[in-house]
């Protein structure tokens, strides 16, 4: 078992990027090597001996523990853009937001059917994001095996509305 509090890295930020918002920062625990590095083993702890081929993950914070996670778990990383941001053929797909909408990319052969996939994202807050990208995944005919989170804001219910998707977290608020 680590000594290491994940959570006395993250630093709150009041009212960013608006009034009213409590801003989880990151930016601390990326800062340090040995606690982003016990981050993502415990992320890779929790999946180990799961089959999983791919891992995908929606810029930007996304894609700073999906890369090292694909790595230890030796599998490969596919790339969620913000739309005009990848070269060849994309599936694009529109959600819906708590205030607004959203789209995002992914390349038409990031993801192969019958492909076991895990979903990487640094938090859950309302679940739109990671509900928009499972829901993505399984129309390309792949499964997902899991969403693992940094954070997880549990008052915002995330967790739910992703549901039946299993969620895994390291710190939660
Ligand atoms: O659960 P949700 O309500 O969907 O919110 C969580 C998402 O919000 C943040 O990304 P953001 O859109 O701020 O983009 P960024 O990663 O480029 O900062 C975060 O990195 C998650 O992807
Ligand atoms: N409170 C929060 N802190 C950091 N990132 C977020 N993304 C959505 N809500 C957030």
């Amino acid at each position: 078992m680590s000594e290491i509090d994940l959570k006395a890295y993250i630093r709150d930020v009041p009212d960013f990027p608006k009034p009213g918002i409590l801003f989880r920062d990151i930016t601390p625990l990326l800062a340090n090597p040995h606690v982003f590095n016990e981050a993502i083993d415990q992320m890779a702890a929790h999946y180990e001996g799961k089959q999983i081929d791919a891992i995908v993950a929606a810029e930007a914070r996304g894609f700073i523990f999906a890369a090292p996670l694909a790595l230890r778990l030796n599998c490969g990383f596919v790339p969620v853009r913000k739309p005009g941001k990848l070269p060849f053929d994309t599936h694009s797909f529109h959600y819906e937001l708590e205030y607004g909408s959203d789209t995002l990319e992914i390349h038409i052969d990031g993801v192969q059917p019958g492909q076991n996939v895990l979903m990487v994202d640094d938090l859950l807050a309302t679940g739109g994001t990671m509900k928009a990208c499972c829901n993505l995944v399984e129309k390309i005919g792949a499964n997902v095996v899991g969403c693992c989170f940094l954070i997880h804001l549990k008052a915002l219910e995330g967790e739910q509305r992703i549901a039946p998707f299993e969620s895994f977290s390291l710190i939660d608020y």
